[in-house]
């Protein structure tokens, strides 16, 4: 094959990638049309029936054509994952018209190329408008932003597959005034990243924020005397790499890249499958509509009593609510003295929900909403 031949073909697939994209476009402002019908008619935004219906279909079609079903389940199952949440967004701006502004002051740690820029932008890229960036130095600062109204969303990472929950912000989350108003979940690669021709036998020091060094615990002890510096961000990770002689960073391969460090090895984090969730926080809650997946997470204080927290949690199971997390942190101050972190599958615009909360009041010393928010975490359908 010759080069010309080469080159009329891969400007065969350039016009037929474009004709995607206008059709995925086309698509999306159709599944903005349908949010429409959903609003005036107060359907569930999610139509799972649908969804399965369409996928079969897809699916069926798909073989004729001699595509294969893992590949067409994938494909599909991302552009109806974008259409049911950005249905989700749209909704939620409309239900919230004060709250939701033009422009979006976040403030997240670190700065370009942090993890917390990449999660920061996969949440926005739903919620159109002007994106302003605080990078903080710490997560206090970034709470603090909040409360001061210099920003008006923070974005905090609470906890991830590899490492667990991320105590410092649990922490924080007992004073801070603030509401948890959405959460967003990223996926995490951590590579290994150094300046040009850098060889890994090379390697004499590693610059990683405590989260990622946390993550990727076993490839750092395989590699026996490496130093390790602790950093307070990834952003300023990638600069202690680029600037100092034999040395690398843990950060993403797009991070690296745009600093100008190398990948010289990937797949750093202990699991495979290494996902980290980050919550949104702001000065005001926000109203969920019934329509949504929602969550709602508190913070209480159980009595000091036989069996307190067996009984608190039998609320949420007597009001039929899915507790999906449970997190016990101490008091500040109080030695042996716990709080509770729970998140539910509940809208406290429902009044089962509210019943619940009422009741569990009978059951500790005190209960405090954390936020009521649209979960973003979809689970497929299951085609057969
Ligand atoms: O058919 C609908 O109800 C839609 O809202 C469209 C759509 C889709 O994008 O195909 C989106 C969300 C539903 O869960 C099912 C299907």
């Amino acid at each position: 094959m010759t080069e010309d031949t080469l080159n009329a073909l891969r400007s065969d697939i350039n016009e037929i990638d474009s004709e995607l994209l206008i059709l995925l476009a086309k698509r999306r402002r159709i599944s903005y049309s349908v949010l429409e019908y959903k609003i005036a008619n107060k359907k569930p935004i999610r139509d799972e029936r649908r969804e399965q219906a369409l996928l079969e279909k897809l699916i069926s079609y798909g073989k004729s054509l001699g595509l294969d079903a893992y590949y067409i389940n994938n494909v599909f199952q991302t552009i109806l994952e974008d259409s049911v949440l950005n249905q989700q967004a749209l909704l939620q701006k409309s239900l919230n018209p004060d709250a939701v502004g033009d422009t979006h002051r976040v403030a997240y740690l670190g700065g370009p190329g942090s993890y917390s820029q990449l999660a920061c932008h996969k949440y926005f890229s739903r919620r159109p408008g002007k994106l302003v960036e605080n990078g903080c130095q710490s997560f206090e600062q970034i709470t603090e932003q909040v409360e001061k109204g210099q920003a008006d969303y923070g974005l905090l990472p609470i906890e991830n597959t590899s490492s667990g929950s991320i105590n410092e912000v649990f922490d924080l989350l007992q004073h801070a005034q603030v509401s948890i108003v959405g959460e967003v979940t990223h996926t995490v690669e951590h590579c290994l990243l150094a300046t040009p021709d850098t060889q890994l036998k090379d390697v004499q020091k590693i610059f990683a924020h405590p989260q990622p060094f946390a993550q990727c615990s076993k490839f750092v002890q395989g590699l026996g005397d490496v130093l390790h510096e602790t950093c307070d961000s990834t952003s300023s990770a990638l600069q202690s790499a680029l600037n100092t002689p034999h040395s690398a960073a843990i950060g993403s391969a797009q991070a690296g890249k745009d600093v100008g460090l190398e990948v010289i090895k990937t797949g750093l984090a202990n699991q495979a499958e290494n996902h980290s969730r980050f919550i949104v926080v702001a000065r005001k809650a926000l109203h969920v509509s019934t329509q949504i997946p929602t969550k709602t997470s508190l913070i209480m204080a159980t009595k000091q009593q036989v069996g307190s927290l067996a009984d608190a949690l039998m609320v949420f199971k007597q009001h039929n609510i899915n507790m999906v997390k449970l997190e016990s942190r101490p008091v500040p101050g109080n030695p042996w003295e716990e709080v509770f972190y729970v998140d539910l599958v509940a809208n406290t615009a429902e009044s089962h929900v509210q019943k619940a909360l009422e009741e569990l009041k009978d059951h500790t010393q005190y209960v405090r909403i954390l936020g009521c928010y649209q979960s973003e975490s979809m689970q497929a359908v299951e085609v057969v």
